[in-house]
């Protein structure tokens, strides 16, 4: 007798879901880890970080290797990073009539945004207020560097695991010339969607994750944060807006105070899973901006993207290896289990 039919299963069984912002797919294997949530707290040594260390280049008034010496700033400070990976000039190659072999000028420059003088802060324990002055700052860099830059990646890197070498909270920015591969590939995805549907795919988006309610993390009168039904690292979220914006120049105010919040909240949930100083590199993706600042580009929704490693403790990471990098990405906690498990964390920072 043949065995029952069995009824397919998103959170048993194995499957393939299809990420539209990237067109590809995701291996996800929920019967891998269909055995209890095994997420053992072991909180990671914590980094007891001073509030002024005169050693820290970041830090007000201390002089950074190269001579400069930092002001006494009060507030969020901008400089020119010291080993820039892009510089504003320099010579460019001359063109290849060899498919195999093409270059291309690549210009740009590269900054980094203390957030506060203090090196013991962070979203969790800054005041709405002072997370909309870090906001404010991200703005103002964008809205002068995108006159002159193709696009403006504003990134953060946090924590050791994410190769970020300085505790002292703050962030970067690389402007560039040239169009980077996850934006041009964003870009032509959302614009194939826009032309079919005459809708920003984002805003379709969020739309059915509201009325699903399946991956939703936290959300206010202006955002929403997922994990997205596409997720690739296990506590991977996405802060969307409800209303279409399509850079973060197009904020409004209180889409500014509800986006410190937002923060403050995702911040605090990722902390308190594992009771520990998340690590993760997140950053912000709007519509190109240069040549791009003339046209309209109704195709981009304004977002945030949270790339977390860590996937069972403190200390136990996802790694993406062998079949991640050879075949394609694949995940075993779902991304409706690690909604769930970010959701039911408290919007307050552990203490
Ligand atoms: O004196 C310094 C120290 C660090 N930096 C720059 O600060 C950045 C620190 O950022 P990360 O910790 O995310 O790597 C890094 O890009 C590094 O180049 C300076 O520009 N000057």
């Amino acid at each position: 007798m043949c065995d029952k039919k069995q009824q397919f299963n998103r959170d048993e069984h194995q499957h393939l879901r299809y990420n539209p912002l990237r067109d590809e797919w995701i291996l996800v294997s929920p019967h891998r880890s269909l055995r209890p949530w095994s997420g053992q707290v072991e909180p990671a040594p914590t980094e007891d970080v001073p509030k002024f260390d005169p050693n820290n280049p970041l830090c007000p008034g201390v002089t950074r290797p190269n001579g400069m010496v930092n002001p006494d700033y009060e507030s969020t400070y901008v400089f020119t990073n010291d080993f820039p990976a892009l510089l504003e000039e320099g010579p460019s190659p001359e063109p290849s009539d060899d498919p195999l072999f093409q270059m291309q000028a690549a210009k740009g420059t590269c900054r980094v945004i203390c957030y506060h003088p203090h090196s013991n802060v962070y979203y969790t324990n800054l005041t709405d207020q002072q997370v909309v002055t870090i906001i404010d700052e991200w703005i103002n860099q964008l809205k002068e560097l995108g006159q002159k830059y193709r696009w403006v990646q504003i990134f953060e890197n946090r924590g050791q695991m994410m190769g970020c070498s300085n505790p002292h909270p703050h962030c970067q920015i690389w402007a560039s010339t040239f169009l980077p591969n996850e934006a041009k590939i964003k870009d032509a995805n959302l614009r194939r969607f826009y032309e079919k549907y005459n809708k920003p795919l984002l805003i379709d988006y969020v739309e059915k994750e509201l009325v699903k309610k399946e991956r939703i993390v936290y959300e206010n009168e202006y955002w929403v944060v997922v994990v997205p039904y596409w997720a690739v690292w296990p506590f991977e979220t996405m802060v969307l807006p409800k209303k279409q914006i399509e850079r973060f120049t197009d904020m409004c105010c209180i889409g500014k105070k509800t986006l410190a919040t937002t923060l403050k909240v995702l911040v605090a949930k990722y902390d308190n899973i594992f009771k520990c100083k998340f690590p993760y590199s997140m950053g912000w993706h709007g519509a190109p901006t240069g040549e791009d600042l003339c046209t309209p580009q109704p195709h981009w929704t304004f977002h945030g993207i949270f790339l977390p490693p860590l996937l069972r403790s403190a200390t136990v990471k996802k790694f993406m290896v062998g079949y991640e990098l050879l075949a394609q990405s694949q995940r075993d906690l779902t991304p409706e289990k690690a909604a769930d498990i970010l959701r039911s964390q408290p919007n307050e920072r552990f203490e």
